[in-house]
């Protein structure tokens, strides 16, 4: 045993490879055909970059549930500004960043002992959300109607992090909707197909830092999972730590970084509505002993009332829907509930809902 509290410790089918060589990655994709193109209109500039790009976009959905894009439009002093932010707001002590801890009653703001299926993970992270006040469910069980708002809670330091935060979600949110524009045609739907999905939202942002890890090899930043919400949008700083389990053969391979890229993944909730056509991978986080990390995800959520399902346009009677529909709002307070704290039960899944 090394010095990490149990807590952190995975078991051992789980742990990761430090030395793993660097393998076959995830897909890059380049968006600078998307320049101009607007998903609720469909105007294009070069409609045959386009359709490439909407090819290639469904194949990495398909393939791997990951891919990387460049020339996203999103731009470079945003993201830098946010992130210098964050590491300034984590550097402060734990007294200070307590200010703002979630618990029961919060759900949102700095949060230190996140659990995933049960175990620690090494990090720290401060959660928003992009519309404000964000409408939840009360409560994650069934018979229960009412709802609540999740409001963000800002710290007095540093100053600027919040318009940071602010800023940057609405950038998010625009490129959001056009990988949505883009995935809607690569499954044959028109490209503002998902625009009314998202009308009201309860996307949030997420800022991880993983601090440098005395036991790399029996903790992981965050443990395997997949994201249950729609499509997440990650920028990661250059160290590196990332893992897509691979869908051809199942290895974990690093994802690795790529100076102003970001790093898309296929949520739950597109598995479902694709009857799964598409999937969600599972991804883990690998801490380091002598490097601090920093990752931003923002995860593209819709909102709280959506009844998750597969599109009737993508089902048919040889293909029938996979899935019973789900309320989204129930699914996200009760996962929410369950990375809280440690429970004795395995946490909610989509695979409840399979049919
Ligand atoms: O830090 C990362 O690279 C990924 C984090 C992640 O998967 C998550 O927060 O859901
Ligand atoms: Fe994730």
């Amino acid at each position: 045993m090394g010095e990490v509290d149990r807590a952190f410790v995975q078991d051992v089918e789980h742990r990761p490879n430090l030395a793993a060589p660097q393998a076959e990655g995830i897909p890059l994709i380049d968006l600078a055909a998307l320049a101009g193109y607007s998903p609720s209109d469909g105007a294009v500039a070069d409609s045959g970059a386009v359709e490439g790009l909407v090819a290639e976009i469904g194949e990495a959905c398909k393939e791997w549930g990951f891919f990387a894009v460049v020339n996203h439009g999103v731009p470079a002093e945003k993201r830098e500004r946010i992130e210098r932010e964050a590491r300034e707001f984590f550097r402060q002590g734990l007294e200070q960043k307590k200010k703002v801890r979630r618990d029961e009653k919060r759900a949102l703001g700095y949060y230190e002992t996140e659990h995933t299926k049960n175990v620690r993970d090494w990090k720290e992270v401060f959660d928003f959300t992009v519309q404000e006040p964000t409408v939840v469910p009360a409560s994650p069980d069934d018979g229960e109607e009412g709802v609540i708002e999740w409001t963000n809670q800002w710290p007095e330091y540093p100053p600027g992090l919040r318009e940071a935060c602010e800023e940057y979600a609405q950038e998010l949110q625009k490129l959001a909707r056009e990988l949505m524009g883009l995935i809607a045609r690569s499954v044959g739907l028109p490209a503002n197909k998902f625009d009314e999905f998202f009308k009201d939202n309860t996307s949030a942002v997420r800022l991880n830092h993983y601090p440098p890890c005395p036991d790399p090899h029996l903790a992981l930043g965050v443990g395997r999972h997949k994201d249950s919400g729609a499509l997440t949008i990650l920028a990661q700083d250059d160290v590196g730590g990332l893992e897509v389990k691979r869908k051809s053969d199942g290895e974990w391979v690093l994802v690795k970084p790529i100076p102003d890229a970001f790093i898309i993944n296929v949520g739950d909730i597109i598995k479902v509505w694709t009857n799964e056509a598409y999937d969600s991978v599972e991804h883990r986080v690998m801490v380091n002993s002598e490097k601090d990390r920093l990752s931003i995800p923002f995860f593209f959520n819709p909102p709280h009332y959506t009844m998750v399902q597969p599109l009737k346009e993508l089902t048919d009677e040889h293909n029938p829907p996979k899935y019973r529909p789900y309320n989204w709002g129930k699914f996200l307070v009760a996962r929410k509930a369950s990375n809280f704290k440690k429970l004795d039960v395995e946490n909610l899944q989509i695979h409840h809902f399979r049919t």
